[in-house]
């Protein structure tokens, strides 16, 4: 087994031991606390499922770092032999994990099934294995070095290719002064393709670029790895394109996300660019 292969067997093992641990809890008696604002939402179970997450890591790459949107200040679980050491970017070299226990937390606080468990294993910065596991569904996307799945089958961008008939979804949300950027953004999506999608789940977004259901997605404002990483891997080896908003390749430090099948790609670039003027 080659260590990419290793780390891929683990981030599926890992993302499927997490979202148990919320899916056991979806729809029950949650403890809910709110972050940066009133709708940025963590609920205790977004933490337990977290822990999970790491333990199932830390049992096969002890030592290894993760970059995961909750505090993981608490040690993975009480008899571990590891600390996990947390980091908050991206390492150019080495390994490192990145986690979002709950991709969709809003979603699933009103018991809404689009909430995912995402894991990515990233190897001197670049992905080398992602996984989202959206437990509520039963679906499972997995990427690998080569190919990206959904439950065992291969996925393939959408093949449409008259806008007019894309389903596309504005991606992300604004404090309450910046709102109108989203309203010019549905605006710009609206001009340009037949219909327009808003999830809830940037990780399942990017999965649906992935497996076709939507032709692409527009994403004008800086988002951490934990909610694009995966996903955009994911696009990329379903045969999509993912750039910023400039056109240039997305990287993870990238300040905005446009993906879409390849086909008038332009067109999604200039309705970003749009809503931003
Ligand atoms: O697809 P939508 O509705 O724009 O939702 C995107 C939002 O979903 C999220 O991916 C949800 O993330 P969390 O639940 O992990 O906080 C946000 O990061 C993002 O703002
Ligand atoms: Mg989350």
């Amino acid at each position: 087994m080659t260590d990419a292969s290793h780390r891929a067997a683990v981030a599926e093992r890992a993302a499927r031991a997490g979202g148990i641990v919320a899916r056991e809890q979806f729809r029950g008696d949650l403890s809910v606390e709110s972050k940066a604002n009133k709708n940025d939402l963590v609920t205790e179970t977004d933490r337990d499922a977290q822990r999970q997450v790491v333990a199932t890591v830390l049992e096969e790459f002890p030592g290894d770092r993760f970059l995961c949107e909750e505090d993981l200040s608490t040690r993975a679980r009480p008899e571990a032999d590891y600390d996990p050491e947390a980091v908050d970017s991206i390492p150019d070299s080495g390994s490192v994990w990145v986690i979002d226990p709950i991709d969709g937390t809003a979603n699933y606080v009103r018991g809404m099934r689009l909430w995912g468990t995402v894991v990515s294993a990233v190897v001197d910065g670049e992905p080398v294995a992602s996984v989202t596991y959206l437990p509520s569904y039963g679906d499972l996307y997995a990427a690998g070095p080569e190919s990206v799945t959904r439950d065992g089958t291969q996925l393939s961008v959408s093949g449409r290719t008259d806008p007019e008939t894309f389903a596309v979804a504005p991606v992300g949300w604004w404090d309450r002064d910046d709102r109108d950027e989203f309203g010019r953004l549905c605006s710009a999506v609206g001009d340009r393709f037949g219909d327009i999608r808003r999830l809830g789940s940037f990780q399942a977004t990017l999965a649906h670029v992935a497996d076709g259901a939507l032709e692409g997605l527009v994403c004008t404002r800086p988002m951490a790895p934990w909610d694009t990483l995966a996903g955009v891997h994911m696009i990329r080896q379903a045969g999509g394109t993912v750039t910023d908003l400039d056109g240039e390749p997305w990287t993870h430090d990238s300040d905005s996300v446009v993906a879409s099948n390849g086909e008038a790609h332009e067109a999604f670039v200039a309705a970003g660019n749009e809503a931003l003027r």
